[in-house]
C-alpha cells in the first residue's frame, strides 16, 4: 500500500533529516524528528503548542543543534526530495514511527494522507526517552491525541505492512529526474523572458515604475525555486540531451518590431510560469503557488506596459488638455472651445457640475461635433453612461469616483479612461488599474476646485511622477502662462488647464501662447 506524505510532513522529515545530519550523537535517534516536528508550522508544531511544548525546549533537552535560522534553514539549503528518507529509513525506530503513523492514517473514515500529526502520533506510540518526555513534560500521550487528531476509529487495525515507497515526488525516480528537468528548462525561460521584458522596460520605455515591478517578479522566481532546490535543479540539467535546445520555430525569429519583439517574450514568460507552475505541484505546492502568483502578475505587466505603449501613441501630439466648465468662461463654453481647438488644442475635457443629464447630452454632442471637426480628442468628466451616449473618445474619473475596472466594463476596450491622483501612490495604482492617463496634481492653489490647504500636491509630486512614470500623464491644478516653465521644469511634458484659457478673455490667443511654451 502506497502512502502520500503531506506538504508539512515531507518538510519535517527533512528537516529531520537535517537536524540529524548536524547532531553530534553517533547513534540515530528520533530527537532531531521530534524537533523537526515543532520547527514547521505544521498541526503537529499546533498540537504540541497546545500542550506547553516548544521547540528550544526539544532542543535544548536533547542537545541538538540548530545554528541556522529555523524558520528559513529548509528554503536556505534544500535537499533532495528523493533522497530524504534514505538515512532515516535504516533506523528501526524511525520505521516504527512510520508504520504508526500509516496506521493511524488509515484509521480516518476518508482516505488521509500522512501529516505531521500522525508522526507525532508514532513518535508518541514507538517506546522510547523521546516518547516519555513528551508525556511526562507535555502530559501528551497517543491516546489523547487521538483527540486532537480526531481519528474515528471504527475497527481494530493490524499491523500494516510499511512500504517505504513514500513519495513525494512522481512516481519513480526517473519522473522525478524528467519534472525536475522541466522545471529547470521552464525557469530558464522565464528568467530569459523576464530579461528582455526588463531590457525593454530600461532602455526603450525608461519606466521606473514598472521596472520595480518586473524585479520584483524576478525576486518571486528566486523564491519559489528555493522551495525546489537550485542545486536540485542544476543537477538534473542535461542540456546535451534536450531536444528543445536544437528546436528554432519561425516565431522565435521572426521579430518585426519592438513591440512584437515584447509581446513574444511576455506570452514566454506566461508560458513558462504555466509550466513551473503545474510541475511544480509534484514537489512544492507552496512553489506551485507562487509560480500562479507570478503567472497573474505577468499578465498585469502585459496589460500595463501595452496600455502604456497605446496611450503613448494615442496621446503623443496632446500636450495640452483643457477642461471646459461652461461657468468659468466668459462668452460661454461655445467659443472657448471652438477657439481654443482653432489655436491648436487638441484633447478637451467638459467637466459640467451642474446641468441636468439632458443639458448635458445636449451640450456634449455639440462639442463632440466641433472637436470631431477639429480632429480633436473628447474626454467626458465623471460620466461613463454619458461618454458613450456622446460618443466621446473616453471619460475622466477622480479618486471618489467609479474604480478603472468598473468603468472599462461600461466604457470598453478603446475608449480612453483618465484618473486624477494626488499622491505617488495612486499615480503608481492608476498605472496598475489599467488607466490611460493619469492627471497629476494639484501643482499650484486654484480657484477652480476646492482642495484644503493640504491637498496641494505641488511641483514635489510632479517631480516623482516624472520620475517613474510612462503612462501619459498631465500636470494639473492653478497651471498659467507664467508658472508652466516651473511645471516643465519639475519634469511635466503635458499639462492640463482650465481656468486660464476658459477664463481669458482671448481663449485663441492664451492657447497659442501656452502651446508654444510646450512645444519648446
Ligand atoms: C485631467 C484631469 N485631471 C484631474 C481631474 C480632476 O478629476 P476629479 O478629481 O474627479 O475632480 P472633478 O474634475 O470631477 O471635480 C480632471 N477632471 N481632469
Ligand atoms: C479639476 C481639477 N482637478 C485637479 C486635480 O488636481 O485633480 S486641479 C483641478 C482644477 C484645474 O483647473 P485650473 O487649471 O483652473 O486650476
Ligand atoms: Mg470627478
Amino acid at each position: 500500500m502506497h502512502h502520500i506524505l503531506t506538504a508539512g510532513a515531507q518538510r519535517a522529515l527533512i528537516q529531520a533529516e537535517r537536524i540529524a545530519s548536524g547532531s553530534a550523537e553517533s547513534e540515530p535517534t528520533l530527537a532531531p524528528l521530534l524537533a523537526a516536528l515543532a520547527l514547521e508550522e505544521s498541526r503537529a508544531a499546533e498540537i504540541m503548542r497546545t500542550h506547553q511544548i516548544d521547540l528550544a525546549q526539544i532542543l535544548q533537552e536533547f542537545q541538538l543543534p540548530l545554528s541556522q535560522d529555523p524558520a528559513t534553514s529548509l528554503l536556505d539549503s534544500p535537499v533532495q526530495p528523493l533522497e530524504m528518507s534514505q538515512a532515516l529509513q535504516q533506523y528501526p525506530a524511525f520505521r516504527e514511527v512510520l508504520n504508526h503513523a500509516m496506521q493511524q492514517a488509515s484509521r480516518a473514515d476518508v482516505p488521509t494522507e500522512i501529516g505531521s500529526e500522525h508522526l507525532l502520533w508514532g513518535l508518541l506510540a514507538t517506546a522510547g526517552k523521546e516518547s516519555e518526555w513528551l508525556q511526562s513534560t507535555g502530559s501528551l500521550s497517543a491516546e489523547k491525541l487521538d483527540d486532537s487528531i480526531n481519528v474515528i476509529f471504527r475497527q481494530t487495525v493490524e499491523p500494516l505492512d510499511v512500504d517505504f515507497a513514500l513519495r513525494t515526488v512522481a512516481a519513480t525516480a526517473d519522473d522525478q529526474t524528467n519534472t525536475l528537468r522541466t522545471i529547470d528548462a521552464a525557469a530558464n525561460r522565464l528568467r530569459e523572458g523576464l530579461r528582455v521584458i526588463e531590457d525593454f522596460l530600461r532602455f526603450s520605455l525608461d519606466d521606473a515604475h514598472l521596472m520595480s515591478l518586473l524585479k520584483s517578479t524576478r525576486h518571486r522566481l528566486t523564491d519559489a525555486l528555493r522551495f525546489i532546490g537550485n542545486e536540485t535543479l542544476i543537477s538534473s540539467r542535461d542540456t546535451l540531451n534536450d531536444v528543445g535546445t536544437s528546436i528554432s520555430t519561425t516565431s522565435e525569429i521572426d521579430r518585426s518590431s519592438l513591440e512584437h519583439l515584447l509581446q513574444a517574450n511576455l506570452k514566454r514568460v506566461q508560458e513558462a510560469a504555466r509550466t513551473l507552475e503545474e510541475f511544480s505541484k509534484l514537489i512544492s505546492p507552496e512553489a506551485a503557488a507562487i509560480f500562479k502568483q507570478m503567472r497573474y502578475a505577468s499578465y498585469t505587466l502585459e496589460k500595463t506596459i501595452l496600455t502604456c505603449i497605446a496611450s503613448q501613441r494615442r496621446l503623443e501630439n496632446s500636450r495640452l488638455y483643457l477642461l471646459v466648465s461652461e461657468s468659468l468662461c466668459h462668452h460661454g463654453a461655445g467659443p472657448a472651445i471652438r477657439e481654443s481647438l482653432a489655436a491648436g488644442v487638441n484633447l478637451v475635457q467638459i467637466r459640467e457640475k451642474s446641468m441636468t443629464d439632458r443639458q448635458l447630452l445636449a451640450h456634449g454632442n455639440r462639442v463632440r461635433k466641433w472637436t470631431r471637426d477639429a480632429g480633436a480628442i473628447l474626454i467626458m468628466n465623471d460620466r461613463p453612461d454619458l461618454a458613450i451616449a456622446i460618443d466621446a473618445d473616453g471619460v475622466h474619473v477622480g479618486q471618489d469616483e467609479l474604480p478603472v475596472r468598473e468603468v472599462r466594463q461600461i466604457v470598453g476596450p478603446r475608449r480612453l479612461i483618465g484618473v486624477s491622483t494626488h499622491n505617488i501612490e495612486q499615480a503608481r495604482q492608476a498605472v496598475l488599474d489599467g488607466a490611460d492617463y493619469i492627471g497629476v496634481g494639484p501643482t499650484f492653489p486654484t480657484s477652480t476646485k476646492n482642495f484644503a490647504e493640504h491637498e496641494y500636491a505641488g511641483l514635489d509630486f510632479v517631480n516623482q511622477v516624472a520620475a517613474e512614470i510612462t503612462l501619459p500623464w498631465f500636470a494639473i491644478g492653478g497651471i498659467q502662462a507664467d508658472n508652466l516653465q516651473q511645471v516643465l521644469e519639475a519634469g511635466a511634458t503635458r499639462v492640463a488647464v482650465s481656468g486660464v484659457i476658459c477664463s481669458h478673455e482671448h481663449p485663441g490667443q492664451i492657447t497659442r501662447e501656452l502651446l508654444e511654451q510646450l512645444s519648446n
